[in-house]
């Protein structure tokens, strides 16, 4: 009994020395303001959809630089330029680390993949890979193809929808979210597999997988936004939040299935196709098999590529497309650009999109207004750094708040209006005010692609096009919850071909 007491005395002294010194350390660190909080649960009440915004007002009333503990995660928010510029020049490296979560490990094949891996030699082998292979100027040279004849077949898809409707002059309702979804999703699908999933000319059996992986990426966006074991980890052993783990394994299992199938596919394509020896070829996955990358390398790196390529382009179009049914005006500019820069004999070529300031400038505008991760990605901290002249701890969660600072009045006019004429003469020089793909050694690795996909489909469909509101009211342009930013409203638009472009571009597709 005796011995009991004497454990428990010394335990008990222990705990409370060492939460002594946790909290002399941490009084005399100079810490982000921060609001007042809860014991155990810390801030997370404060915190409601959007999240974005909710921060937003948090940082007016607390400074650029705001704490906030989550449950018992320390989270830094930064919310200026010059703080997000300290983020990623003078700590890019301390920051580079990214925070571990219940949905990373288990989507993430156990943090081994490009946005969820440490920061270290795996994630640098991968970054090199991603950036020097996959997605280097050289191979999306090579992939022009595949961006052409989807942009065309998605404009191929419209012009016949529009065609059809005889009584209404030639102007078609159309659903744009799928769609937009669809080209992104069967650009990345070929890059990486030599495939596509979706539209015309598919095998049935194609079709059926597409269905079911479109599924499950679904399913797996639902359940990747945090779990509450992130911030309370000390409940992951005990509890499973409406049963969320589980339901998170059981799709990265029915996930794992088929992209191992798309592998297999493709591994026996090559035997084939060369009589048993090995073949170069261009495809994602033949440059990981050639090099001798795991199967789940692969996987974790082809879901990388889908989860984080598709819906960010999509959307982008999306936010685009209805920033420009609400000023027609700057919908006919981009028109005329682009009567001036291509004509009416052909569709555009990616060569032609820096020739295009209006659309580019147009593209600037949506994603500063509307950026697809409006918090980027989370970093965090693996060393103490000071950020603004405050201390910031090692395992700090940090979140970029790139939405406050692309709508801060202190840092653009006029910041909700959608004026593209304001990216005239910046050229790429928006020192730190617009960072949609984040920056630094985690900056993303796609924004060639997702220009180039972008700045295609937009050209394309603007050039064939007259597009109109579906009724008077301007589109609602507010934002729904989700991992990747979306438009609360699926965006439906009326589509009428250009009677300039039918002869020589639509009547031949
Ligand atoms: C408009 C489209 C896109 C936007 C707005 C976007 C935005 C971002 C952002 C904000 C990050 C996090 C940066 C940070 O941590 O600071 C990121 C990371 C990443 N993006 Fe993109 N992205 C887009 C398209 C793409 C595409 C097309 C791909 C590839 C097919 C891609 C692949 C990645 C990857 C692999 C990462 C993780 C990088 C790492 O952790 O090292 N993204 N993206």
């Amino acid at each position: 009994m005796d011995d009991v007491w004497v454990y428990i005395i010394s335990a008990s002294s222990c705990l409370f020395l060492l939460c002594f010194f946790k909290l002399q350390r941490s009084n005399r660190r100079n810490l982000p303001p921060s609001p007042p909080s809860l014991p155990i649960i810390g801030h997370l009440l404060l915190i409601k959809e959007p999240v974005h915004r909710t921060l937003q007002s948090l940082s007016h009333r607390y400074g650029p630089v705001l704490s906030l503990s989550f449950g018992s995660r320390p989270v830094v928010v930064v919310s200026s330029p010059s703080a997000a510029e300290e983020c990623f020049t003078r700590n890019d490296a301390v920051l580079a680390n990214r925070p571990h979560m219940l949905s990373s490990e288990i989507f993430g094949y156990g943090l081994t993949t490009i946005g969820t891996a440490p920061y270290g030699p795996l994630w640098r082998d991968l970054r090199r890979l991603t950036v020097l292979q996959i997605l280097s100027p050289h191979r999306l040279a090579g992939s022009l193809a595949i961006r052409l004849e989807e942009v065309r077949l998605l404009v191929k898809s419209f012009y016949k929808e529009a065609a059809m409707v005889a009584g209404g002059g030639g102007c078609a309702k159309v659903e744009m979210r799928s769609r937009l979804q669809d080209l992104s999703f069967n650009i990345i699908m070929r890059m990486i597999s030599g495939k596509r999933y979706f539209g015309a000319a598919i095998d049935a059996d194609d079709a059926e997988v597409a269905r079911q992986f479109r599924e499950v990426i679904k399913e797996a966006f639902e359940l990747s936004g945090t779990d509450p074991s992130d911030f309370l980890p000390a409940l992951r052993k005990v509890v499973d939040f409406k049963g969320r783990k589980r339901r998170m394994v059981d799709v990265a299992k029915r996930s794992d299935v088929i992209l191992q199938g798309m592998i297999d596919e493709l591994r026996s394509r090559r035997k084939r196709s060369d009589g048993g020896r090995e073949v170069e070829s261009k495809t994602m996955i033949d440059t990981m098999l050639s090099e001798g990358y795991s199967d789940d390398s692969i996987k974790g790196q082809m879901l990388s590529m889908l989860a984080a390529g598709t819906d960010t382009s999509s959307v982008t179009m999306e936010w685009a497309l209805s920033l420009l049914l609400n000023h027609p005006d700057v919908m006919k500019k981009a028109q005329a650009e682009l009567d001036d820069v291509v004509g009416p004999d052909r569709l555009p070529d990616e060569a032609d999109i820096q020739k295009l300031p209006c659309l580019q400038n147009i593209i600037n505008e949506a994603l500063r207004l509307f950026p697809p991760a409006p918090l980027l990605v989370p970093h965090e901290s693996f060393e103490d750094c000071t950020i603004g002249g405050f201390d910031v701890p090692q395992g700090t969660m940090i979140l970029v708040n790139a939405w406050a600072i692309q709508r801060d009045s202190k840092v653009w006019d006029d910041p909700t209006s959608f004026k593209p004429e304001r990216h005239e003469g910046l050229e790429g020089d928006h020192a730190y005010r617009l960072l949609p793909f984040g920056m630094g050694r985690r900056g993303c690795p796609g924004a060639g692609l997702a220009n180039r996909v972008v700045g295609l489909a937009l050209a394309a469909l603007i050039q064939c096009f007259e597009w109109e509101r579906v009724g008077e009211e301007p589109v609602d342009m507010s934002e729904g919850t989700g991992l990747v930013m979306p438009k609360r409203q699926p965006l439906e638009a009326m589509c009428k071909a250009r009677e300039c472009m039918v002869a020589n571009v639509l009547g031949q597709l």
